[in-house]
C-alpha cells in the first residue's frame, strides 16, 4: 500500500532515504545553460577555501555565475565580457546564441551509463532564471529561445531509457530575473534573494511544474527556499513524495527538512551517521569554463579517490560535468567519466549497495589511506595509494583471507600481530586504488 504524506513536518519526517539512493553511490551533476555560451571564469579557489566575501564574488570561479560576475562591474569576467562582447552586450542576448546544435541526449545518457553513474541531476533553472523546460510561468526558457527544445524532458527520457534515475536541480531562492543587485558577499546574496511573495509563488509553481511533468527521483534545491514560501514547503514536499514515492530531497531548504545533507567542494561537513552527498565540478566551476584544460581539472586518480572516501564515509558523490553550449561534452571530462566507469566495472562490488563499515577510514600518510565498506556480510578493504606504484600497509584487527577484486592487482597479504599486512606490488588497472574482499 503506497504511503500518503500529509502536508505536515511530522508526516514528512517519516520519509526514509530510499534504497536506490543509499545503493547508488555515484551521480552525474550537469550545469548547462546560457552561461555555457561565454564559458568563462577565472581559476581561483574551491568553494570554502576562502571566505564568501568581495574577493570571492568578484573573482568567482563558477562560470555559471557569469551574470553576477559581469553585473558587479569589475574583475576578470567583467573585463573578459567587455573585451569579447562589448560593454553594452546584455546577458539575455546569450539566449539567442545558445543553440545546442550538436546535442544528442541519448549519447549523453549512454556515457553516464558507461561512467557507472546510477543517477543524473540536471539544472532546470539556475540563478540566472533561464529555464531549460517549457515553463508556463516564463517565456525565458529553452523551448521559446535558443535550443527551442524541452532540454529537461529530452534528457529525462534518454536517462530513463538507460535505466538511470533522473534528478532535477532548481535554484529556489535566487533568481536574477526577479532581483539582480550585484552580489559581493553573502549578505548581498541573501538580501537580494527572493524579494517578494510573488517570487515565492513563482518558485513554488515552477517546482510543482517540475514534479508533475517529470517526476524526478531527486529534487535538488539550491542555496535556499524563499522565506515568504516556507509555509508552502510541507505541501510541496508531501506532494513530491506522494508523486514520487522513492524521491529524495537535499538539505538546502533553509535547514527545515532533508533526506540527505550536502557538501560542495570544501564547503559543508559530513558525518557517517547520516546520508550525505558530495558535489563538485571537475575543475573549480560547475558551468563549462573553456579556460579549464585537462591539466587544470581533477585527475582520474583523485576523482576515484574522492568517490571511494565519500562512499566509505556514508556519502554519495555527485560529480559535475559542464557541457559546451553546442551540446558536446569536453573530451577531458568524458575521459574522467569513462575511467571512473572502468574502475567501477572492476571494483564496483565494494561500492554499489555497500554500507558504511563500523571501521573508520585510516590515514597513514597524505598519500596512503585505507577505507572500508561492507556488503552482504563481506568486508571490503580499499587501499588508496595515489601516486605510488607499490605500497605495504598493515591494517590492525583484520584476519582471514583477502582477495583483490581486480585480477591484475599483484598483492601479498600476510598475517602480522593482530592484523593483516597488504603488500601491493602492482595496482593493475585500478588507478592506485586496490580493493580487497575479506572473507
Ligand atoms: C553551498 C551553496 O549554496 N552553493 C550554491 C552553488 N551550488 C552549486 C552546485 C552551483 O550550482 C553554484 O552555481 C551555486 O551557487
Amino acid at each position: 500500500m503506497k504511503k500518503r504524506y500529509a502536508s505536515t513536518w511530522e508526516s514528512l519526517k517519516e520519509h526514509q532515504v530510499p534504497k536506490w539512493y543509499e545503493d547508488g553511490k555515484f551521480g552525474i551533476f550537469i550545469h548547462w545553460g546560457l552561461y555555457s555560451v561565454p564559458a568563462f571564469a577565472p581559476q581561483t579557489w574551491e568553494l570554502g577555501e576562502v571566505p564568501p566575501d568581495e574577493t570571492w564574488f568578484s573573482n568567482n570561479p563558477y562560470a555559471e555565475w557569469y551574470y553576477n560576475s559581469i553585473n558587479v562591474g569589475y574583475g576578470p569576467s567583467y573585463d573578459y565580457h567587455v573585451q569579447k562582447y562589448g560593454k553594452d552586450f546584455k546577458y539575455e542576448q546569450f539566449a539567442d546564441m545558445w543553440k545546442a546544435e550538436k546535442w544528442n541526449p541519448a549519447e549523453w545518457a549512454r556515457l553516464f551509463k558507461k561512467a557507472g553513474a546510477e543517477y543524473v541531476v540536471l539544472t532546470t533553472k539556475h540563478h540566472d532564471g533561464f529555464c531549460l523546460f517549457p515553463s508556463e510561468y516564463t517565456d525565458y526558457n529553452a523551448w521559446r529561445r535558443g535550443p527551442q527544445r524541452d532540454i529537461v524532458g529530452d534528457l529525462t527520457d534518454a536517462v530513463r531509457e538507460e535505466k538511470l534515475r533522473m534528478g532535477l536541480y532548481y535554484s529556489g531562492i535566487v533568481d536574477w530575473t526577479f532581483a539582480d543587485d550585484p552580489i559581493l558577499n553573502n549578505e548581498d546574496l541573501f538580501h537580494t534573494a527572493s524579494p517578494t511573495f510573488a517570487y515565492a509563488d513563482y518558485a513554488y509553481n515552477q517546482s510543482m511544474e517540475l514534479i508533475d511533468r517529470y517526476a524526478p527521483s531527486v529534487f535538488w534545491n539550491d542555496i535556499g527556499w524563499p522565506r515568504q514560501g516556507e509555509q508552502n514547503l510541507p505541501y510541496l514536499l508531501s506532494h513530491y513524495y506522494n508523486t514520487v514515492e522513492d524521491g529524495v530531497v537535499n538539505d538546502r531548504f533553509n535547514d527545515l527538512f532533508h533526506d540527505f545533507t550536502t557538501k560542495e567542494y570544501q564547503s559543508g561537513s559530513a558525518n557517517r551517521r547520516e546520508k550525505w552527498e558530495m558535489c563538485r565540478g571537475m575543475g573549480l566551476s560547475f558551468g563549462y569554463n573553456a579556460m579549464e584544460s585537462d591539466d587544470k581539472i581533477i585527475s582520474i586518480e583523485d576523482a576515484i579517490s574522492l568517490l571511494v572516501s565519500t562512499v566509505a564515509n556514508n556519502g554519495n558523490l555527485l560529480l559535475n560535468i559542464g557541457p559546451r553550449a553546442d551540446g558536446t561534452i569536453p573530451e577531458e571530462q568524458e575521459k574522467r567519466l569513462l575511467a571512473i566507469g572502468e574502475w567501477l566495472r572492476v571494483n564496483g562490488e565494494a561500492i554499489y549497495g555497500s554500507r558504511c563499515s563500523s571501521r573508520e577510514s585510516i590515514k597513514y600518510t597524505d598519500q596512503i589511506q585505507v577505507h572500508f565498506t561492507e556488503r552482504e556480510g563481506a568486508l571490503y578493504v580499499l587501499i588508496d595509494a595515489k601516486g605510488r606504484s607499490q605500497v605495504a600497509v598493515t591494517v590492525p584487527g583484520l584476519r582471514g583471507n583477502a582477495i583483490p577484486l581486480d585480477p591484475e592487482v599483484d598483492a601479498e597479504i600476510t598475517a602480522v600481530d593482530g592484523g593483516l599486512c597488504f603488500t601491493v606490488k602492482n595496482f593493475g588497472s585500478s588507478q592506485n586504488i586496490a580493493v580487497f574482499r575479506l572473507n
